[in-house]
């Protein structure tokens, strides 16, 4: 379970972009993040792994305090935090095995990595869970060899490797078509529920995050104002989300309460 209490993050002397959130997931929950551009939503997601230094508050993961760790203990709090990007974030020269082995950094030693010496149990572990995503017959293909969907999907295999008990999705579906997009989702909520992990999504298009997720959180600068199902997430809270500013459910077209065929379809492929 995350716990975020009371988080702050202020850059510089600046106005704070994060006005003390407080959200907690449980596992097995997939909820998605949506605001406006500039809202806080990476900001948020980062404080989380650290990336961005929060300004106070507290983050529990299982009830461990983040947000005081330092050092040692920073980098193994590191390694339960699973990150999946926009752009993949892969070593395009690198095969996919390499890639998703890089997920291992945190476990193994120095020496390990450089010789690329992994333990028996990662490279059978990695093969099991690129098998259960779909892309076990690339595993010796050079990753800039995939498509975008593909390549998401090492992406998230190798996040997987790390035995994360969090998931954060940064966009991840924002550089792919609608439809590999979807398979994403799929994905992504059926890991949330197969492995009993939170899964946190940062995403911009609401119906996807409407379909694909159980809760749906809304940011506006930096405060969260709206915490509910999709099913509650009405014109009011996405006029209050984006307020004036064009929401990305215009991009898609999709009318409020009516992706479920799409969604039925989708989920029928992609598993
Ligand atoms: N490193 C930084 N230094 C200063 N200000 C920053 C920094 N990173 C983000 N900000 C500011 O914090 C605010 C929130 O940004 P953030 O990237 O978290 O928003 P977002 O909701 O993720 O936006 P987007 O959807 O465009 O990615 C913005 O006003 C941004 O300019």
């Amino acid at each position: 379970m995350l716990e975020i209490s009371n988080l702050i993050k202020r850059y510089g002397h600046d106005e704070p972009v994060l006005k003390g959130l407080d959200l907690s997931v449980e596992d097995n929950s997939v909820v998605a993040i949506v605001g406006a551009s500039g809202a806080g939503k990476s900001t948020m997601l980062r404080c989380i792994n650290r990336l961005v230094e929060p300004t106070s508050g507290s983050i529990k993961l299982n009830g461990s305090e983040i947000v005081t760790l330092r050092h040692r203990d920073l980098r193994r709090a590191r390694r339960k935090i699973g990150m999946i990007f926009q752009g993949f974030n892969l070593i395009d020269r690198l095969t996919v095995m390499e890639n998703v082995l890089s997920g291992r950094l945190g476990y193994v030693s120095l020496f390990q990595a450089i010789t690329r010496r992994y333990p028996a149990a990662d490279i059978e572990r990695a093969f099991k869970l690129m098998e259960r995503v779909g892309i076990a017959q690339y595993a010796n293909k050079r990753a800039d060899e995939l498509s975008g969907g593909e390549r998401q999907r090492v992406g998230v295999v190798r996040a997987l490797m790390q035995e994360p008990e969090v998931l954060l999705a940064d966009e991840p579906t924002a550089s792919l078509d609608p439809r590999t997009s979807e398979q994403i989702m799929v994905l992504l909520q059926s890991l949330a529920s197969e492995l009993s992990l939170p899964v946190l999504i940062n995403i911009h298009n609401v119906a996807q995050a409407r379909a694909y997720t159980d809760r749906i959180v809304g940011l506006r600068h930096g405060t969260m104002i709206f915490d509910g199902t999709p099913a509650d997430f009405d014109k009011q809270a996405l006029d209050a989300i984006y307020g004036g500013i064009e929401s990305p459910e215009d991009e898609t077209a999709t009318p409020l309460g009516g992706p479920e065929s799409a969604d039925r379809e989708a989920r029928h492929d992609a598993s």
